[in-house]
Parts: structure tokens; sequence; C-alpha cells
């Protein structure tokens, strides 16, 4: 199994708070006591280097820019500050809901994001920000699929492939697919289920890039990467809102995985 790694590009990993805002929206009200900038028990402080923007071959992510010597390309930078700021926002609007849908179980809601507009335009800015640190901007990533995993992978997965020139294809839980499909049993951090895909869904060799609201346990993740190399498919990595950090999820994914925001460094009951 791949471990997982700290970036070494100080630029692009902390979630500091920029003065100018290239998305062009507002920064959360940092005077805020649950606001991004403060510290909790479930979420690091805006200060501390965000731990995720990694891949798994304990190596750094390398920009796809024209880098010049000693530093970044100014678009590369001006990146890194788009995405800073736009993850302040994206942690502000998280809601915690402590023993939901099981007791010991800290649920992330991640639905206020997309009933503001402005912040799910963000969302889907710093998702390919974020995608354009490793394989390229827009079409030049290589991104052939986008692979969603049901119900909140759809959400944004079918936009972020659009503005990558890529298709879209659904892992669904099993029996909403018609036709002849791939099955793949996991488990999950409250539960098990199975995954399935359409054979055929993928081309052999297609580029193919999964994504997810929540990485936790991993097993979803993992089950659809599965399901994706049995469909022929190329894995080139992961791609997640937020990672749950005590679960380790990662060190079950033998791709690159990438998140936007990290979270709940410790269980819910060892708080
Ligand atoms: O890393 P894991 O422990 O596997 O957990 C992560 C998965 O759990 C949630 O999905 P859920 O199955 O609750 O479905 P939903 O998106 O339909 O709510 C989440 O959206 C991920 O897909
Ligand atoms: N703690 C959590 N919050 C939201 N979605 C999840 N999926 C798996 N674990 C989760």
């Amino acid at each position: 199994m791949a471990s997982s790694s700290s970036n070494t590009n100080p630029s692009s990993s902390s979630e500091h708070i920029s003065s100018s805002n290239p998305a062009g929206v507002p920064l959360a009200d940092l005077s805020d006591a649950h606001g991004a900038n403060a510290a909790t028990a479930d979420h690091p402080s805006a200060a501390k280097p965000d731990p995720t923007i990694t891949n798994n071959s304990n190596t750094a992510i390398p920009p796809h820019h024209h880098v010049a010597a000693g530093g970044q390309s100014t678009a590369a930078a001006a990146g890194s500050t788009a995405l800073a700021g736009i993850k302040v926002n994206l942690r502000s609007a998280l809601r915690q809901y402590p023993d939901f849908p099981s007791p010991g179980i800290l649920f992330e809601d991640i639905m206020p994001i997309f009933s503001q507009p402005k912040l799910f335009a963000q969302l889907l800015e710093a998702l390919e920000l974020q995608v354009a640190t490793s394989f390229g901007s827009g079409k030049d990533a290589g991104i052939d699929i986008v692979v969603g995993l049901e119900s909140r992978g759809f959400l944004f997965g079918p936009t972020l492939a659009l503005r990558l020139g890529a298709g879209f294809v659904p892992v669904r839980k099993q029996g909403k697919l018609p036709g002849d499909c791939e099955t793949a049993g996991y488990t999950k951090e409250y539960g098990q289920d199975f995954f399935q895909m359409q054979k055929g869904a993928i081309q052999s060799g297609q580029r193919v890039l999964i994504v997810d609201d929540i990485i936790a346990t991993g097993g979803s993740a993992a089950a659809a990467g599965t399901l994706v190399r049995k469909l022929g498919g190329q894995l080139v990595g992961y791609l997640f809102l937020m990672e749950l950090d005590f679960l380790k999820g990662r060190d079950k994914l033998d791709a690159p995985v990438q998140t936007l925001l990290s979270g709940q460094e410790e269980a819910l009951n060892k708080k």
C-alpha cells in the first residue's frame, strides 16, 4: 500500500488567508468563532499547513506550469493564492453533526456549499485548480473520464468533467444501473455496501479521475478504483473535497490522492 506524504511546496500547502481574492468572492468573516480561522477539535487552524495536497508516492505533486528557476510561475502562484482563499470559504460552510447517522460518527455536512451559488462556483474552481497542480489546466489535464461516486460525488463530478473536457461516468449503489455491470463490495465508516459500474462505460486505456466529497475509511474509493480497473480504465488519481485524517483512508488507495480540506484528527469519542 502506498503511504501518505507531506507536500514540500509551502505555497500550495497551507490554507492561509489572502488579502487579495482572485476568485472574486468575499472571504469568510474571520471574527466568527466558527469561522474558517478558528482552530477547533474538528478542523486544523488556518495557519496550520494543509497535509492533504499530496500524492501517494512520497513525492510532492509537480506543477505542470513552467517554473522559473528558484520559484513558481506567475500562473501557478496565482492559482495557489486563489486555492487558499477558496479553501477558507469552503471550510467555513461545512457543518458537523455528532452521532449521525450512527453513534460515534461526526458527520460532515457539505450541502451548504451547494445552496450558495458563489460558493458552489468556487468549489468547482478549486477542484479544477487542484487538478491543475498535478495534471494541467482544463483539457490539458488529459483526463478522459471523471468517475463520481453515488450520491454526493454526483453533485460536482459532472460539472468538473465538463470543465476538464472529460466525460462523466457514475459508480452507483447495487441495483440502480441497467445492463451488465461489474460489482465490488466495500466497508465504509458507517456500514457496508456494493458499488456497480456498467461494463463498457469506460474504454480500455482511458485516463480516469475518481471524485467524491469525502474520504473517510477509503473503502468506497478503493472499491471504485477496483471497478475502474476492471473496466480497463487507467486510474490516474483520486480527488476529494475533504479527508477525515484519523481514518487514514488514503492508505487504502494505490493511486495519487488529492483533497482540498482535512479534518477530524481524532475520532469523535476520543475528544
Ligand atoms: O471512505 P468511506 O468510509 O468509504 O466513506 C466515504 C463515503 O461515504 C459517503 O457516502 P455514503 O455511502 O454515505 O453515500 P451518500 O453519498 O449517498 O450519502 C461519502 O459520500 C463517501 O462516498
Ligand atoms: N463522517 C462523515 N461525514 C460525512 N460523510 C461521510 N462519509 C463517511 N464518513 C462520513
